[in-house]
């Protein structure tokens, strides 16, 4: 399967001002040399503490911040130097759905004018899922019935265009927000704590709502997350993320089982147990590796300038990952 989005060394720092003058004296490195790539209908998960420049990444990806240096290729091409027009694309391919759906959908307008928004600036695409090659138009009838097909798949009635969002629940504005991403047709859509909002029920439905829409669509999605068991159940590859690095990364699965980094260790072993008689092994563990990580603690933390930066080791690359495997590093 070949990658839809290679991200290569991607940094964002932003300046900190100070003094009279107000000049720059120094960075806060939200993103610190990370790369990474996301197949084609596969979910790729970031997970790490607040703060950890998950957003940030997010946000780079779909244009709504700038990289300070890296390199973004979407479907082989430079994202973060494509001409205008092939932009226009670009952005239309990559779409995010935020957290906060409360904030994301503006109040004052219908959800039929929320939905058709993209559909204004990006055109109606031809078909659902058609991908590439959509044709541009701004014939009103299309508009119409294209925000309609969308409410339908998202699982809302016909007469929520003329509704406002606070007419609706969490869990419904959430698939208002998903409706319009899917509005142009993307390929790709950056997630960003999609369910930490909602209440356990309604964040199985809409979890289970995107798997589905990803299975009908083929849409990759970046998961942006800091609740492992989401993780867990919806991505194939993780990053785990600590002060703007990745500190490791790889399948889900050998994430899972096999955690190698002690910053890793402790987000997996802080997982409550719901399974009594795993209890006594899983307060065992967490032991252990708190143990090691006290032991150790010095040289996992050094100043750096603003904040501490933590774990400064080299980034596991999936290279890098399988010589470790084979006993090769
Ligand atoms: N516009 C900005 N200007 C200055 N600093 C910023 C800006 N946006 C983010 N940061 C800083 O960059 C770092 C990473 O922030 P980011 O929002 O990406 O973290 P996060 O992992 O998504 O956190 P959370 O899980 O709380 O959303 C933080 O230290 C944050 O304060």
């Amino acid at each position: 399967m070949s990658d839809l989005i290679r991200i290569e060394n991607l940094k964002v720092y932003y300046p900190v001002r100070s003094g009279f003058f107000n000049r720059v004296t120094d960075n806060i490195k939200a993103v610190d040399d990370v790369s990474f790539s996301i197949k084609a209908g596969q979910t790729y998960g970031l997970v790490g503490e607040s703060g950890s420049g998950k957003t940030t990444i997010g946000k780079s990806l779909v244009g709504l911040e700038d990289p300070t240096s890296g390199t973004i290729l979407f479907d082989g091409e430079e994202a973060t130097t494509i001409k205008q027009k092939k932009k226009l694309n670009y952005n239309k391919d990559v779409q995010m759905v935020f957290q906060d759906s409360q904030s994301s959908l503006n109040p004052r307008r219908s959800i039929g004018e929320i939905i058709a928004e993209p559909l204004k600036s990006f055109g109606v695409p031809n078909a659902i899922g058609a991908g590439a090659g959509d044709k541009r138009s701004f014939d009103q009838d299309a508009i119409d019935k294209r925000v309609l097909e969308l409410l339908e798949i998202v699982g809302l009635p016909a007469r929520t265009v003329t509704q406002y969002p606070f007419q609706f629940s969490g869990g419904q504005r959430q698939r208002i927000g998903v409706a319009r991403a899917l509005a142009t047709n993307p390929r790709l859509i950056v997630a960003d704590e999609p369910v930490s909002a909602l209440d356990l029920s309604v964040q199985a439905q809409v979890l289970n709502f995107m798997k589905k829409i990803q299975r009908d669509f083929g849409i990759s999605f970046l998961f942006i997350s800091h609740d492992l068991g989401v993780v867990k159940y919806m991505t194939d590859n993780i990053a785990i993320m600590h002060n703007g690095r990745f500190v490791e990364l790889g399948t889900t699965e050998d994430i899972f089982n096999d955690p190698r980094h002690i910053y890793t260790k402790r987000l997996l072993s802080a997982i409550p147990s719901l399974d009594v008689s795993k209890r006594d092994a899983n307060r065992a563990y967490r032991k252990r590796v708190e143990a090691e990580f006290a032991e150790n603690q010095a040289a996992y933390y050094e100043q750096d300038g603003l904040r501490a930066r933590a774990y400064d080791l080299k980034q596991i690359t999936p290279t890098h990952s399988a010589a470790l495997k084979k006993g090769e590093a």
